[in-house]
């Protein structure tokens, strides 16, 4: 199986996430863990909504509070929507994050977590503010090795061709998908960028095993 993303630009144009500030926002989220456990380079805050009976998210050695769904009826609504859009698909869990402004960003990382299996598939929906949303294949031994001409991985980053990297702008109401082996293969990451001073909310659905 190979790593597959695309993204859907215009997928829920609603007024949804004013209601998600104002009720959600100021009760629930808080710095993203991450940014106090770990030298991970992250900084935003975010929210943890899981069904019950799978609270059990841990990253950088951290346990998030699980919400429940009960509690977020918008955030169910984007969850049918999203559940329409991708046939098949069954999310249980969301991360959601809040970029503040343009200095808010998260660092290069995969979301491989064990308890998403070993082919997550990640829906991710944006609102608010654009930004950039970059991946880059994880350097590897033997394959990359080939496709490089024999160069060692460390050699490779600026022979790198353009498949080995892309960029989307995830605009207000978008889906990005990241399926197949994207969390294996790849990393991404979503860099600060000074000219973007308006909030951004992200909600990645997401599928615990
Ligand atoms: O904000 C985004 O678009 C990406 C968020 C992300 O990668 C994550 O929460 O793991
Ligand atoms: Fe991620």
């Amino acid at each position: 199986m190979e790593a597959k993303f695309c993204t859907h630009q215009s997928f829920c144009l609603t007024k949804i996430p004013g209601i998600i500030s104002i009720t959600l926002i100021r009760t629930s989220l808080g710095p993203d863990p991450q940014s106090v456990y770990s030298d991970a380079p992250v900084s935003r805050d975010t929210c943890y909504v899981a069904s019950e009976g799978f609270p059990n998210l841990i990253y950088s050695g951290y346990q998030p509070h699980a919400y429940s769904w009960d509690e977020f009826p918008p955030l169910k609504e984007i969850l049918d929507l999203v559940h329409k859009a991708l046939p098949g698909s069954k999310f249980n869990s969301l991360l959601l994050n809040r970029y503040k402004g343009g200095n808010d960003h998260v660092g290069w990382h995969a979301d491989d977590e064990k308890l998403y299996g070993l082919t997550p598939e990640i829906a991710s929906v944006s609102f608010g503010c654009e930004r950039d949303f970059f991946l880059k294949k994880k350097p590897s031994k033997t394959v990359h090795a080939k496709e490089n001409g024999g160069d060692p991985p460390g050699k490779r980053t600026k022979k790198n061709n353009d498949s080995d990297q892309r960029s989307f702008v995830l605009k207000h109401g978008s889906l990005l998908v990241m399926r197949g082996y994207t969390q294996r293969d790849w990393v991404h990451s979503v860099p600060k960028r000074v000219k973007a001073a308006a909030v951004r909310i992200n909600l990645t659905f997401r599928l615990i095993c």
